[in-house]
């Protein structure tokens, strides 16, 4: 079996940008996935996450494809939060300094643009092939497709067929396999802002709208049609504010009117939309290894997580940076040294990212809404302005930094602790302005060198 011959499962947006990287380094590659060609057979997609930030992992990924330049065009910069009170008042909390956004970019348009690259550099796609199953020991593949059932040997095989991986249910099969998956209390529904009759965007396009209502929240980001997609997150059952409370009508129009009043003044299409778009579940999985034989995991199929921090596609981008990096530094003669050193590597920083999603949720659907949090960033702002190399706020490690996840999530705790301290002052919002920085850098230091 010839190792130049790469088969990558799933055309998704990390199987196409890892299709550009593996043509790039000259290899053949084959893409397989289980969906039609969106070209050949649009199909409806409304409902299921169609925008997504974009971040510095991703852009850093894209650049280095020489793809930034044509990605740019297609995403719209949200310079940071805007906060919608439950009276209809907002502010404003930046991400990062002035110039420093996520950008919103639909996921459909922006996937079609990395395959049709990847075929352009020779990469062959083949769609409706669904992986059914892989065999380790001989690393055959076998598909359904629509002409029934067809069978692949696949010297290398890159697995990133998404959250619910048909090459990770194999890989599941096989002794020593660590598996472990955690599902939400919580679903979320994708619902839409349309343009204005004038058509102009109906809220600020450079922001991520959220509504923190503490359990729960809606949150928005702006499309280049002047849209919004909008996404509710709410718990399933068993709390006051839930998808199954809401069985018609009359229940979905007293929510929105109670706790998103002004989201639902603009939202015509709310009550077809809502009971038309799927509620999807939302779920991390954490799973080791991702190697079997020469076979890799790499995306969603790896690591999938829960969408708060906005990093899923980011993080899976960075896999593929990092894979070609090794690629670069060791070659493609020994497919089994790459992998191995890359799930080595690159596990805790997954681990670290999957978590931070986690508490990112609380982040955005409660503590955005208290007025000391607004200090904390206020307070953190500044140190970082005043110390930029030694205070960098969790947000931008994670965001618009390289910093490992792992280093980021560590560093953070670490100041964390610190702020919990400063915040403990009962004086605290007077004096915030009369803070003594330098000790406080002080104390992270000697916190750092424990
Ligand atoms: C609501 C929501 C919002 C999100 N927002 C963001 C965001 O703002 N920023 C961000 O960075 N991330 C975000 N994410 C995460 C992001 O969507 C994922 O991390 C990203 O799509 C992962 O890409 P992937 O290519 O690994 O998987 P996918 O995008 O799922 O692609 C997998 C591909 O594999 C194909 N496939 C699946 N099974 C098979 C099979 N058996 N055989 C063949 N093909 C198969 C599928 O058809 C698909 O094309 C969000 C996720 C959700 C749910
Ligand atoms: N971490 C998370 O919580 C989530 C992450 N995602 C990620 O977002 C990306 C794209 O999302 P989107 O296109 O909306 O994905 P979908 O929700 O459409 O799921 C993609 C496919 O996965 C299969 N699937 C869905 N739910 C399950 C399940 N519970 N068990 C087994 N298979 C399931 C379905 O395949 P079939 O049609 O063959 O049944 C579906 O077509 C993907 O990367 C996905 O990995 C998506 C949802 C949640
Ligand atoms: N894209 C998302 C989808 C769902 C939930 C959150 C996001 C975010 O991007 C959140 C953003 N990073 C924030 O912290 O405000």
């Amino acid at each position: 079996m010839k190792k130049n011959e790469i088969t990558i499962l799933g055309a998704g947006l990390i199987g196409s940008l890892m299709a550009i990287y593996l043509k790039r380094q000259g290899l053949d590659v084959t893409v397989y996935d289980k969906r039609p060609d969106k070209r050949k057979t649009p199909y409806f997609e409304g409902g299921r996450s169609i925008n997504m930030a974009l971040s510095h992992r991703g852009w850093k990924s894209l650049e280095q494809v020489g793809l930034k330049d044509k990605v740019l065009p297609l995403a719209i910069p949200m310079f940071g939060r805007k906060i919608h009170d439950e009276h209809g008042g907002t502010s404003f909390i930046p991400y990062g300094k002035k110039e420093q956004a996520i950008y919103s970019i639909s996921r459909g348009k922006f996937n079609q643009l990395l395959a049709e690259e990847a075929e352009n550099l020779g990469a062959k796609f083949n769609f409706e092939h669904k992986c059914e199953e892989v065999n380790f020991p001989s690393q055959e593949i076998t598909f359904s497709t629509p002409e029934g059932p067809f069978k692949l040997q696949a010297p290398v095989i890159v697995g990133a067929d998404g959250a619910y991986s048909a090459l990770r249910l194999s890989m599941q099969k096989q002794v020593r396999f660590n598996y472990k998956q955690e599902y939400l209390t919580h679903g979320y529904k994708e619902l839409t802002i349309p343009a204005t009759a004038a058509g102009e965007f109906a809220m600020d396009p450079n922001a991520l709208h959220i509504w923190p209502r503490g359990k729960f929240m809606l949150i928005a980001l702006p499309n280049p049609d002047k849209s919004f997609t909008c996404t509710l997150f709410l718990p399933f059952e068993g709390t006051k504010v839930c998808f199954e409370k809401i069985t018609d009508e009359r229940d979905l129009k007293s929510v929105f009117s109670n706790y998103f009043d002004d989201a639902y003044q603009l939202m015509p299409d709310l009550v077809d939309e809502f009971f038309r778009n799927p509620t999807s579940a939302l779920v991390n999985v954490d799973c080791y290894p991702w190697v079997q034989g020469e076979s890799l995991l790499i995306g969603d199929a790896s690591h999938a997580m829960v969408p708060f921090y906005g990093q899923g596609m980011n993080c899976g981008f960075e896999d593929c940076y990092i894979l070609n990096g090794l690629i670069d530094k060791l070659g493609t003669n020994s497919w089994d040294l790459v992998f191995e050193k890359f799930q080595k590597t690159r596990k805790r920083d997954t681990d670290a990212i999957c978590q931070l999603a986690m508490e990112n949720f609380i982040e955005m659907r409660d503590s955005v809404a208290d007025p000391k949090f607004l200090l904390r960033k206020k307070i953190e702002a500044k140190l970082h302005e005043l110390y930029p190399n030694d205070w960098i706020p969790l947000y931008t490690m994670v965001t618009f930094s390289d910093i490992s996840y792992s280093e980021a999530y560590a560093q953070g705790k670490l100041q964390e602790a610190i702020m919990d301290r400063v915040m403990a002052d009962p004086l605290i919002t007077e004096n915030w302005n009369k803070l003594d920085y330098e000790e406080i850098i002080f104390q992270m230091e000697t916190a750092k060198a424990v």
